[in-house]
């Protein structure tokens, strides 16, 4: 927590961001979500407030019901996805911020895809690992795009609970099954124009073409509701610079 006005303007409270990891175990037989699908580990309220829905609210199927006792770490923290269509510049502007901010947490993702791929810091895992993951209990959530399994270690609620801003790269498609986890998460999106997403993702050159189109089609998604937009349409260091303004700005009502 950088920003006490922000703060307060959340109506950030002690209760919970997340659920507990012991929590999580309870859906060791969860496959990996679907497509365009989220799911969490918990099957409780994050806000401790009693039992809750399962939390797999994509089009998978749903999670069983926590048997364990239905507490919430008490935390201080702020989780923020930062969203946007590929090629925007979630990664450029992300390293920028953490170079600038190293107070500021970076989610390290788990993906299915080779670690050698480049880009991110992540780390790269096979179908099956992630699977055994999953099973255990070890990521907050996950999700599916592109025909790859994304997971976020649920070692965040640790950074959330000692009251730490943690950032994450997230998918548009999983923000409501996120937000369903962990309600007062935030959200910015990094945009920026058509044309300028071709360009960066054909001269990057991580995906084949064919992907590169898949991609592109997904940038048409509407900005998520509540969502404070960066357009990275310049330089990197305007972009972060933009970055670090929305940070500390007001959430958009969502
Ligand atoms: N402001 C910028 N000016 C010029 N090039 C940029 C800028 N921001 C990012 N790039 C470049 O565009 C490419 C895509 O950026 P990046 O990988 O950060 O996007 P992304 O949103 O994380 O994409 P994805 O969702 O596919 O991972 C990279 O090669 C990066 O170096
Ligand atoms: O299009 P949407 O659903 O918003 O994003 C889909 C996924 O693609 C990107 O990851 P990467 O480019 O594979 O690293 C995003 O970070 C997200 O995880």
């Amino acid at each position: 927590m950088t920003d006490p006005r922000w703060r307060a303007a959340n109506g950030r409270g002690a209760d919970g961001l997340g659920a507990g990891a012991a929590q999580r175990r309870a859906s060791a037989s969860s496959p990996v979500a679907p497509e365009s699908s989220v799911s969490g580990n918990t099957g409780t309220s994050a806000n401790g407030g009693g039992p809750g829905p399962a939390s797999d609210v994509g089009s998978g199927s749903a999670l069983p019901q926590s048997r364990f006792a239905p507490t919430a770490p008490r935390a201080n923290g702020r989780l923020v996805a930062v969203v946007g269509p590929s090629g925007a510049g979630k990664d450029t502007i992300l390293a920028g911020v953490l170079a600038a901010r190293p107070d500021l947490v970076l989610a390290r993702r788990v993906i299915t895809r080779p670690s050698s791929a480049g880009g991110e810091d992540f780390e790269g895992v096979t179908a099956a690992e992630f699977e055994t993951r999953l099973a255990l209990g070890l990521f907050a959530f996950h999700w599916r795009a592109h025909g790859l399994c994304y997971g976020i270690p649920c070692s965040i609620d640790v950074d959330l609970a000692a009251g730490r801003l943690v950032l994450f790269n997230g998918s548009r498609s999983a923000l409501p099954g996120i937000r369903a986890i962990y309600p007062r998460v935030e959200v910015i999106v990094i945009t920026a124009p058509a044309g300028v997403l071709a360009e960066r993702l054909a001269a990057r050159g991580r995906e084949r073409p064919r992907d590169i189109e898949a991609r592109l089609r997904r940038a048409l998604l509407p900005p998520p509701p509540g969502a404070r937009e960066v357009v990275n349409d310049t330089t990197p260091a305007l972009g972060v610079a933009r970055f670090l303004e929305a940070l500390n700005a007001p959430a958009a009502a969502g």
